[in-house]
């Protein structure tokens, strides 16, 4: 069964009320403010400083709000839902300018903390440390023109800006958002478990960061930091957790298997032509139905214009706009399944995780594939060398998804459905009898009620997705 936005959200709202009613379940501030670095990273907001420093300046020159006059938009608003349109775009690219203002702002106050702690370092070459740091204090307080209090107080929120920073990297402070100065006000989470997880996370970030936002290391340039992306291509290009928390590029992660290993990350199937020439397999309507597509599921109408659009069900899926990819990272797992696919954020119950996106054929034999049928055609779907993230999600004979089909502009999707997963867990499904039936492999889940562990196995090492060695 489908489950539409309406219910989604009744869950999350039930969800949160539980929450509220019960202290014990109110996140920690670390995980606030770690959920609130992931939810800036996926945002689909792109932090583009040049961008951004670019519209400031035209609006400085122009004197002039720019923003809402622009080549196509020379006139007054004509209607309420034109001038709310560009309100709409001022109001993002504003916010957009502020984050990145802010940024800034942490970035210069965490780098301060460092040239003061070496500017006490060089003074107290010559005296004690408690006279040098007293020194150092003065010089600051005469160039901020600020009393010794005040200048306290803002050095204990800065130092806690660049621990934080020493911790989980520059790319945490920058998107992290409003959390970070309540988190470093209030210092209840400084303890060395925190410090601990935020280095485990410093990779992951950067990962996220550099491939989602390419340019947000331009900002790094006011402190003479490096501004070359650490991390490039696809943001499912790396796995993460790799030795020393590093991530690996996701090639090398199968090299064992094959020298040669690449993969194509499509946002949606492509058809095998050889195999269906011009026919899509997933189609369940005659014809060409143009703009008049109605859900199965909802009976609203579907469009690909998110304007025309009426049908809720998986919208962060279909006829929304989409610009950001699921929360989720490809990691290494620590129990020999090779890869995994872990959530960076959680996932509500009935929130769609992904569609199951790869090449659409048929034929293929000896290879793990979904094979999909409507009542006119039964058809594979292929990932091995090309798909979506889903095609890294290890079996769990206690999942946290499950597969439902679901119709969208006249074809058949498999749509992989959440069923309540925290930030941090990894994203598993169970890949039923017939998979395992059929196979020579050992079930690595390690839950209590797993159904394939201690199989009599002739060969425990094979290669993930079925792939010949
Ligand atoms: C769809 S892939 C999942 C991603 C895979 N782990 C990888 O690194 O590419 C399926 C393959 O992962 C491995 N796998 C997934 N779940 C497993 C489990 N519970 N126990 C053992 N191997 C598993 C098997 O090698 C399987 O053929």
């Amino acid at each position: 069964m489908t489950v539409a936005r309406r219910d989604v959200r009744e869950n999350v709202q039930q969800q949160k009320k539980r929450i509220s009613d019960n202290p014990a379940l109110q996140p920690s501030s670390l995980e606030k403010l770690i959920n609130g670095i992931w939810d800036s990273l996926f945002s689909g907001v792109r932090m583009d400083p040049t961008e951004i420093i670019a519209q400031w300046q035209t609006i400085e020159s122009s004197r002039q709000p720019r923003l809402l006059t622009d080549a196509n938009h020379e006139l007054a608003p004509r209607s309420a839902q034109d001038a709310f349109g560009r309100m709409s775009v001022l109001a993002r690219k504003i916010s957009q300018t502020t984050k990145a203002c802010r940024s800034l702002e942490v970035i210069v106050q965490a780098h301060w903390i460092t040239c003061f702690d070496d500017r006490v370092a060089e003074l107290a070459q010559t005296i004690t440390r408690e006279k040098a740091r007293k020194a150092a204090i003065c010089e600051a307080c005469s160039d901020f023109n600020w009393t010794e209090k005040e200048l306290r107080n803002k050095m204990a929120i800065w130092r806690g800006y660049h621990e934080i920073k020493q911790a989980a990297g520059w790319s945490a402070l920058v998107f992290a958002g409003m959390g970070l100065y309540r988190f470093c006000k209030y210092r209840v989470s400084f303890t060395e478990d925190t410090f601990q997880t935020l280095r485990r996370l410093q990779h992951r970030f950067e990962v996220a960061a550099d491939t989602l936002h390419p340019r947000w290391r331009t900002l790094l340039g006011i402190v003479d930091a490096p501004t070359t992306p650490k991390y490039t291509g696809h943001l499912h290009d790396w796995v993460v957790n790799g030795p020393d928390n590093e991530a690996i590029p996701l090639p090398k992660t199968y090299h064992k298997w094959d020298k040669n290993f690449s993969y194509t990350h499509l946002p949606d199937s492509v058809i095998d032509e050889e195999a269906w020439g011009d026919y899509d397999p997933r189609s369940v309507v005659s014809g060409n139905a143009e703009n008049e597509f109605t859900c199965q599921s909802c009976g609203e109408k579907q469009s690909s214009t998110p304007t025309d659009n009426a049908c809720n069900c998986y919208a962060n899926l279909y006829g929304s706009p989409k610009s950001s990819l699921a929360p989720v990272q490809i990691f290494r797992t620590a129990n020999g399944k090779n890869n995994g696919l872990i959530a960076c954020g959680a996932f509500e119950k009935g929130w769609a995780v992904g569609e199951f996106v790869g090449e659409l054929t048929t034929g293929i034999r000896g290879l793990d594939v979904m094979i999909d049928r409507t009542e006119r055609a039964s058809y594979q779907i292929w990932q091995g060398r090309k798909g979506n993230h889903t095609r890294f999600i290890n079996h769990s004979c206690e999942p946290n998804t499950h597969y439902e089909r679901f119709v969208w502009l006249g074809k058949q999707r498999s749509v992989l459905v959440s069923d309540g997963i925290a930030a941090g867990d990894e994203i598993t499904v169970d890949y039923g009898n017939t998979y395992w039936d059929d196979l020579d492999k050992e079930c690595l889940c390690g839950r209590p009620t797993c159904r394939y562990r201690r199989r009599q196995v002739t060969q425990l090492v094979t290669p993930p997705n079925g792939e010949s060695e």
